[in-house]
């Protein structure tokens, strides 16, 4: 036995652990619906994503294709792909890093059968002078695309000390959960969890969303 052929399959690392912050009193046990993983972006990403948003000029989100109600949403967003002429190495960056994220969040926790991003990432600026948020709802829908979502991610793009407000707060379960906002954190639910951005009050806060797509939960 010689060394191995070059070629010779070399196996993945081991997957980094997940942050559970989100444990019930009552059980002990960890929310099904909710995971949360460091440092998937570095600060300097964040700041590159940032200005990326503020060169392009985000728009006012829509709910579903060309629906909008300031009632229910408001942010201005940016989706990472007819969008953005500029940076075609960054955004390519950024879906390598969210591709290996979600396999991670797959690999060790949803377990769920994914077959793509059918829909290009997303980033939204939530103005505090606006109150920026997004009322409880949830990601899956009745189009043709929102019924395939199966899993958002959520990256928090903003350090937590440049706004107030702007919780992801998370309704896996039967206690609402509050996400970390952490720099560069990603935190993943399937798309059929509740949840929410509350208020904006001060500064703004961005952040990066996907949607990884699937057959149906049936
Ligand atoms: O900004 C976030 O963290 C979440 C946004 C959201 O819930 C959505 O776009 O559906
Ligand atoms: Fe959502």
């Amino acid at each position: 036995m010689g060394p191995p052929a070059a070629d010779a399959t070399i196996p993945p690392p081991p997957a980094p652990p997940l942050r559970d912050e989100a444990v019930y009193p009552a059980t002990g046990l960890r929310p099904a619906g909710f995971a949360a993983l460091d440092n998937v972006f570095d600060a300097a990403e964040c700041d590159a994503l940032i200005r990326l948003f503020e060169a392009e000029g985000g728009h006012n989100a829509a709910l579903v294709r060309g629906v909008q109600s300031a009632g229910i949403r408001r942010s201005r967003v940016l989706w990472l792909d007819g969008d953005t002429g500029g940076a075609p190495a960054l955004v390519a960056r950024i879906d390598r890093r969210m591709a290996e994220a979600v396999a991670v969040f797959n690999r060790t926790r949803f377990g769920f059968v994914l077959d793509g991003f059918d829909e290009a990432l997303q980033i939204a600026r939530y103005d505090g002078d606006d109150a920026g948020g997004y009322i409880r709802h949830v990601d899956r829908g009745e189009g043709p695309r929102a019924r395939r979502r199966k899993l958002g991610v959520s990256i928090q793009l903003s350090a937590p000390e440049d706004y107030a407000g702007g919780d992801l707060v998370l309704e896996p379960q039967a206690v609402p959960i509050t996400g970390p906002r952490r720099r560069g954190t990603a935190i993943a639910f399937p798309s059929y969890v509740v949840h929410e951005v509350t208020p904006v009050t001060q500064g703004q806060r961005y952040s990066l969303v996907a949607w990884i797509h699937g057959p149906g939960f049936v």
